[in-house]
């Protein structure tokens, strides 16, 4: 690596006499700067002189470098800037670094102990900077170190004046930083802890003995190096580790809630915790982006006060990455024993998609007041009380992305009076920048706290429908895990109603209940693999209704009616039998029938099966892989159906390997698959699966990431028939 180096240029470092400043100085002058070492001389609370400066100049000197001692007062830095033009005819870099000390505590301390430490370290810093800026800009390049520390960043008990100067400091610079910026003068801060005379009876011995100057000392000359990048940063280094310190702004709160409204003390109270949420902060840069962000705020307030009219509605922002669609796939039982399920689990699937379900969440507002605000007098809604009732997602138009920030609008629309229980029905409209993605609306069922006298129905409820009153025309069943509340709620919903069995008790339930949301998510997997493709951007709405309560561990059993483009479905629990989700339904875009699941039979929609050409394909396959097919072994039926009733069946031994009709000569199979029209089927076994897409007649190898580079050829080439 090549060597940063000064050349050519001239330094000035304040109280280089010894600690840091010292340090400063001999490494700009072995690295080929020409150093001005100034040192008034003083004790540490400025009291005394001494000539410490000439021995660091000797030292510099003595190692082959240029330095010249300076002991001028730093509140004299015209001075001390002078002693550079004079010597070297130049200046390019100044560290402002001198300091003393005048700790006491705040009852104690004089005006001459806070004037004494505002001179030497504010004003002094100002005098010399000033000096040094004419030439700067002249020679358009500076390099400027202002000295802070933590003390003045966070306080420090003892330190008032001090901690007030050091803040003062990064003010200065930040200030400077923008009125350098076009003459390429470049002012930093550094807040450094190192073992000085300022702290040698400040820090504990051992640790005064590790923390050398010469361990700050390289990260300060690089702030002053041409190359160095920032300006306007603060910088923290000790011990040989740094880090950047900067102020974020929180994204704030209005007060009220319509411009027309005042601001009154209870306003400001109603919404503190929001403005003083640090939840959404971000760095600022500049001013001028504080000034930005406060105009863009006003603008936004008013749209949303129009928008809002007389109701009062909660905005929110919800924002979520690839890893969230990921945890909540999991959460809804995708699991990568399904192979179709890894665009849901693997970001760097070719097809990596969002869950249409999981867009409900972005509307759940959990954290909002909204329902318990919804409540009539002397009714109340906590998380002891409430059920999911209903839920409804919509999609707009386009299906969003796999990572993304939404801001939502939520209201309550209407509260109705069931009898003993209450029902808060709670509209979201999920935007994306200005563009409205998506609406969902859900019913929270409060029990025990309806008879206040309210309407029993609202024309504003999205209504369930009722299931066709026919055989279903597809069935899947998915045992859900003990975990699986455990997992589902670490998407967002950390109601302890699903993990606390204290609290489900309290509720009257014999365990924590699975999410009403965590269910459907299962069923919507499940109508989405079996009629939709697999395809998200084909899922147009949902609706459904929970009817009762599903335990962790039971077996969901999604029954599905096609009719037209809706998709209706129920879903039970299969150990008792009960129907957990009731008049639900899915409106799709497109119908693309069969999937990806290894389900129960559906029956094929359209098209005939081409079973003697799929398995033609087959035994083609495993007799070109035979050398694969037997390392992986096992015995797998095909049971292929149409219009649900298995027509015929292969065997696919791939210890052999032999394929043939009919079931296995050996009378046992590892495996049993129902395949129909459209279905993806394995070809061969395990994880060593090319698969083979048979859709509306064309055989075709699908992509397979974790295979590609296994399988290669095989699967560079779709095969057709
Ligand atoms: C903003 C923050 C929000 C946060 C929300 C969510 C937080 C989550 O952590 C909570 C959950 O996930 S809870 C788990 C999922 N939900 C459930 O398990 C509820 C299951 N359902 C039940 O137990 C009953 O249906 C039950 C108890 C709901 C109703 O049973 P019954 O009292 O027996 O009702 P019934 O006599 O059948 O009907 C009375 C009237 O109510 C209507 N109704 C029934 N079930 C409803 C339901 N699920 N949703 C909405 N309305 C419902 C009926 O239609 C009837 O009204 P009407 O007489 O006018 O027809």
């Amino acid at each position: 690596m090549e060597q940063l180096r000064f050349d050519g240029r001239v330094a000035v470092v304040t109280g280089a006499g010894g600690g840091l400043g010292k340090a400063y100085a001999l490494l700009l002058g072995a690295r080929g700067a020409k150093v001005v070492v100034n040192d008034l001389g003083g004790a540490r609370d400025g009291v005394g002189k001494s000539n410490f400066a000439d021995a660091v100049v000797q030292e510099i000197k003595d190692k082959g470098g240029i330095a010249v001692a300076d002991y001028n007062n730093v509140v004299e830095g015209e001075k001390i800037i002078k002693t550079a033009i004079d010597n070297f005819g130049r200046i390019d870099i100044l560290i402002n670094n001198a300091g003393i000390l005048r700790d006491k505590s705040f009852t104690k301390m004089s005006d001459q102990d806070w004037d004494l430490i505002h001179l030497v370290h504010l004003k002094g810093a100002f005098k010399t900077t000033h000096a040094a800026w004419e030439y700067f800009r002249k020679q358009k390049y500076g390099r400027v170190i202002m000295t802070s520390s933590n003390a003045g960043i966070f306080g420090n008990f003892g330190q008032a004046n001090y901690s007030a100067a050091k803040l003062g400091l990064v003010g200065l610079a930040n200030t400077l930083a923008i009125e350098g910026a076009k003459y390429n003068i470049k002012v930093n801060t550094i807040a450094p802890t190192a073992a000085s005379r300022l702290t040698e009876d400040i820090l504990p011995p051992e640790m005064f003995e590790a923390m050398k100057p010469e361990l700050v000392a390289p990260v300060v000359v690089y702030m002053t190096h041409e190359s160095f990048p920032e300006t306007g940063a603060i910088i923290d280094s000790t011990l040989g580790f740094a880090t950047k310190t900067h102020f974020v702004r929180g994204y704030g709160a209005s007060l009220r809630s319509k411009p027309s409204d005042p601001v009154t003390l209870e306003s400001v109270q109603q919404h503190w915790s929001k403005a003083v949420n640090m939840k959404d902060a971000v760095h600022i840069d500049k001013m001028a982006d504080v000034t930005l962000d406060l105009v863009e705020k006003l603008q936004e307030f008013q749209e949303r006060a129009k928008l809002d009219g007389d109701r009062e509605s909660y905005w929110s922002k919800y924002s979520y990455n690839s890893k969230d669609l990921a945890l909540y796939a999991l959460g809804i039982g995708a699991s990568v024993h399904n192979e179709s399920d890894l665009k849901f689990l693997y970001e760097s699937h070719e097809n990596f998609s969002a869950l249409p379900t999981y867009f409900i969440l972005a509307g759940m507002c959990l954290e909002s007041p909204l329902v318990a605000n919804s409540m009539p007098p002397g009714k109340h809604a906590d998380f002891t009380n409430i059920l999911h009732g209903e839920q409804y997602i919509e999609f707009v138009d386009s299906f969003p992305g796999t990572e993304g920030e939404f801001t939502i609008r939520s209201y309550v629309t209407d509260v109705l009076d069931k009898g003993s229980s209450a029902v808060s029905i709670v509209n979201s409209e999920i935007y994306q920048g200005k563009q409205l993605v998506a609406r969902t609306q859900q019913h929270i069922f409060v029990l025990g706290q309806g008879g206040f006298g309210g309407p029993r129905n609202s024309k504003q409820a999205i209504d369930v429908q009722p299931a066709p009153k026919r055989a279903p025309d597809a069935v899947v069943e998915q045992q859900t895990a003990e975990d699986q509340a455990a997992l589902y709620r670490l998407s967002g919903d950390l109601n302890p109603l699903h993990i606390d069995p204290s609290v489900a008790t309290v509720s009257g339930h014999p365990k924590p209940i699975l999410h009403g949301l965590a269910s459907l998510g299962f069923s919507a997997r499940h109508v989405l693999a079996k009629y939709a493709g697999n395809d998200p951007s084909n899922f147009k709405a949902l609706k459904a209704r929970f009817v009762k309560p599903v335990l962790p561990g039971q077996t969901l059993v999604t029954e599905m009616w096609l009719e037209g483009k809706r998709v209706h479905f129920q879903t039970k629990t299969k150990e008792t039998g009960n129907i957990v989700i009731a008049g639900a339904y899915i409106d799709l875009k497109n119908l693309v029938s069969g999937g990806a699941s290894s389900a129960p039979a559906a029956a094929a929609p359209s098209g005939a099966l081409k079973s003697d050409a799929l398995f033609a394909k087959i035994t083609e396959e495993v007799n070109k892989n035979k050398d694969m097919a037997k390392s992986v072994g096992g015995v797998f039926v095909y049971n292929i159906t149409e219009n649900g009733k298995t027509v015929k069946s292969w065997t696919l031994d791939l210890k052999t390997p032999t394929v043939y009709e009919g079931q296995p000569k050996s009378g046992k199979a590892d495996t049993t698959m129902t395949v129909s029209d459209g279905d993806l089927v394995d070809i061969a076994a395990g994880i060593l699966q090319p698969q083979v897409a048979y859709l509306k007649g064309k055989l075709k190898i699908a992509g397979n990431i974790m295979l590609a580079q296994k399988l290669g050829p095989l699967l560079k080439s779709p095969a057709k028939i």
